[in-house]
């Protein structure tokens, strides 16, 4: 068994995640059940993964285990070369809802991380009103929400408030960046909108990426890397490397390797769900 803050073999330092034969069970005795199957995977620093894979298959659970909000039944995961737990890495979030905190300003909001997470809390004081309000209003210009730092979320689209919840994620610049279908609730062309601005803000940072999408377009759009799951219990079953030049337009999505992508990861998918049906 791993010991608690084991360090992960030297040779793969440069790696920012490595899961090792990891299993994750929920529930107990009879109800017990293997939610994802002895996973292995390991991500370099900067790169950006999608996951793939029928709905159950346990892709938020690689999420969860990754930002350390779950631990490994079976197996263990090292994050910077230390295992999960060991050591604080910045990581940023953002969900299909943005909960924004309905009483603050969007400048509020998206400064939140900056008040809570060191190195930026012990200054935030100092800082809130110049340096951090500076950085939080280049970041909304960045997105297209110049200008809408004083309104209330409930005055903002949901279109909008995805992109305040993505400034959010990235203001502490965090070296993690986990996204679970963020752009789910919006509509085709807002979300290609925020496709867009997503992979500008990947370039000028460079964080980690782990984005659960259902969304093939969006994941082969976005991702380097695709990681297809099979049904429950889930496990990789296809790691698929995406290298269209950068940055990407919605043109590209139109481009015959693109639709040969997103076809190909589709038959996957369908053949993963027609195999669940017959072991049910
Ligand atoms: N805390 C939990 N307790 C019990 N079961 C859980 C828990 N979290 C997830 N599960 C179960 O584990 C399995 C994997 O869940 P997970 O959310 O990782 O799947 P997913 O691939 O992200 O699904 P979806 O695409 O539908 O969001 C599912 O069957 C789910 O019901």
């Amino acid at each position: 068994m791993n010991q608690q803050g084991a360090v992960a073999p030297s040779s793969s330092r440069n790696r920012i995640v490595q899961l090792e034969d990891v299993r994750v069970r929920f529930g107990a005795d009879t109800d017990a059940f293997l939610a994802l199957d002895r996973t292995s995977l390991t991500v370099e620093a900067g790169d950006f993964v999608a996951m793939v894979g029928p709905s159950g298959c346990g892709k938020s659970t690689i999420l969860k285990l990754v930002a350390g909000l779950l631990r490994p039944s079976e197996g263990v995961v090292f994050v910077a070369g230390r295992e999960i737990g060991a050591e604080r890495i910045g990581i940023g979030m953002a969900f299909q809802n943005p909960t924004m905190l309905p009483w603050l300003s969007i400048r509020q909001n998206v400064m939140l991380p900056l008040k809570i997470v060191e190195p930026y809390s012990s200054t935030y004081r100092a800082h809130k009103n110049t340096l951090f309000r500076d950085r939080v209003e280049a970041l909304l210009e960045k997105v297209g929400l110049g200008g809408f730092g004083d309104h209330r979320p409930w005055q903002l689209s949901g279109g909008m408030l995805q992109r305040a919840n993505l400034c959010r994620a990235l203001i502490h610049e965090p070296k993690l960046l986990m996204l679970d279908e963020p752009f789910g609730a919006l509509d085709q062309f807002t979300r290609e909108e925020l496709w867009s601005i997503l992979q500008d803000l990947w370039i000028d940072q460079r964080p980690t990426v782990f984005l659960v999408t259902h969304d093939l377009r969006e994941a082969a759009f976005l991702a380097n890397r695709i990681l297809v799951m099979s049904s429950r219990p889930g496990r990789v079953t296809e790691d698929r490397k995406v290298d269209f030049a950068r940055p990407r337009t919605i043109d590209t999505t139109y481009e015959k390797e693109f639709t040969d992508l997103t076809h190909g990861l589709r038959s996957l998918i369908v053949a993963a769900k027609q195999k669940e049906k017959v072991k049910s």
